[in-house]
């Protein structure tokens, strides 16, 4: 018998992706699957793709209804998974994909979510140096933004190798609206999603920017200094991150491009693409993987790296059962898919 996973938010978009990856995971049992409104009614009202548990009950999200699992997922909205991670025995394994547990600065979180720190957990983004060893045998589990997963991973080889510059960094990114929930909210309906692609959270005032500088802080001891602008494009899923930073003197494409090869060697998720060719979010929808692609724009002497992710794949629910296998001894790769979905 497999090990038991209950999971809070199972009727929200990374809680539905969580489970169609855990039902093709051979390690794992599904258990609890709770909701906050919608408890009480069957899953296959609001995932009907999940067929195989369209007839589970949803049950209230509290520590009782998720007790008795070894591990349990937290799909809620923000702020609301700190109350009940801390009513949770220590021997469970609890993984956050929220971000409640993801910065690791009092002052910044203050800022940036205006409530109170519940603290820091071990970050769950496996690729980023030193995070890997941190997570085997972790009972907490911060599940990264999906912006900040995609970022991060762009800029991190040349970051890391010294070849761009970590203060003059810019990231415009791109991303489908399943980014942003189910809820309904007013940029978001139909009639003003299609068609169209907008920009949101500009002038510096997205809550990932401290996360994507937390991160890229762990890689140099330069300052980091990021100008992040994210918009929103008419498609479900998929993020398309264009991250700029200026570029050292004598750094050409080749070096730039042997930098990535190196730091992704051996990596099973992250995918640098043949020279010449441009990544496309249909390559990694459904897949929990990374195609990048990097250059050097010597006019404007700065490297630039596109890079894409499902965001509730890699970007989530991928990335959170990603940090599961590792928190469990498993192989990293248990259970996730790396094909994509096309066209
Ligand atoms: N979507 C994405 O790409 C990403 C999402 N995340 C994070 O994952 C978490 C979930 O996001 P997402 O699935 O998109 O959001 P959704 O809005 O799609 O789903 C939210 C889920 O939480 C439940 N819920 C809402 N309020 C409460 C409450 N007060 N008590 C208990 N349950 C509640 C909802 O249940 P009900 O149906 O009953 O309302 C639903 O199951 C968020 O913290 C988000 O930041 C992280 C990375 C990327
Ligand atoms: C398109 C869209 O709205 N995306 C979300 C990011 C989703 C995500 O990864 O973030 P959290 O887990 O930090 O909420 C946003 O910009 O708020």
């Amino acid at each position: 018998m497999g090990m038991r996973a209950a999971i809070a938010g199972a009727s929200g978009y990374a809680g539905g992706e969580l489970l169609r990856l855990l039902l093709q995971h051979p390690e794992i049992e599904i258990g609890t699957l709770t909701a906050g409104s919608n408890a009480g009614s069957k899953l296959g009202q609001h995932q009907p793709h999940l067929l195989p548990l369209a007839d589970k009950v949803l049950e209230d999200t509290t520590a009782d209804t998720l007790q008795g699992h070894d591990i349990v997922f937290l799909a809620l909205p923000h702020g609301q998974s700190a109350a009940i991670a801390a009513q949770l025995p220590d021997d469970t394994i609890v993984i956050d994909c929220g971000a409640d547990h993801r910065l690791e600065n009092e002052e910044d979180w203050q800022h940036w979510y205006q409530s109170d720190h519940a603290g820091t957990w071990p970050y769950g983004l496996p690729e980023l140096q030193g995070q890997r060893e941190k997570l085997k045998q972790a009972k907490r589990i911060a599940v990264p933004g999906c912006y900040p997963t995609v970022a991060t991973l762009a800029l991190a080889p040349a970051i890391q190798a010294g070849i761009a510059d970590a203060d003059d960094v810019v990231i415009v990114a791109a991303s489908g609206t399943s980014g942003a929930g189910k809820s309904l909210k007013p940029n978001l309906l139909g009639s003003e999603v299609m068609g169209a692609v907008s920009a949101y959270g500009v002038g510096g005032t997205h809550r990932h920017t401290p996360e994507i500088i937390q991160n890229l802080g762990k890689l140099t001891d330069e300052a980091v200094t990021v100008s992040f602008t994210p918009t929103l494009a008419p498609m479900p899923r998929g993020i398309l991150a264009t991250c700029t930073a200026k570029v050292k003197r004598g750094i050409d494409q080749g070096r730039a491009r042997a930098a990535y090869a190196a730091a992704w060697a051996g990596e099973p998720f992250l995918h640098l693409l043949p020279e010449g060719t441009w990544p496309t979010t249909a390559a990694t929808l459904g897949a929990n993987t990374l195609h990048a692609q990097v250059t050097v724009d010597e006019r404007a002497q700065r490297l630039v790296a596109v890079a894409v992710i499902d965001n509730l794949t890699k970007g989530t629910a991928g990335g959170a059962i990603q940090c599961m296998n590792l928190a469990l001894g498993l192989p990293e790769t248990t259970g996730l898919p790396t094909t994509g979905l096309a066209p």
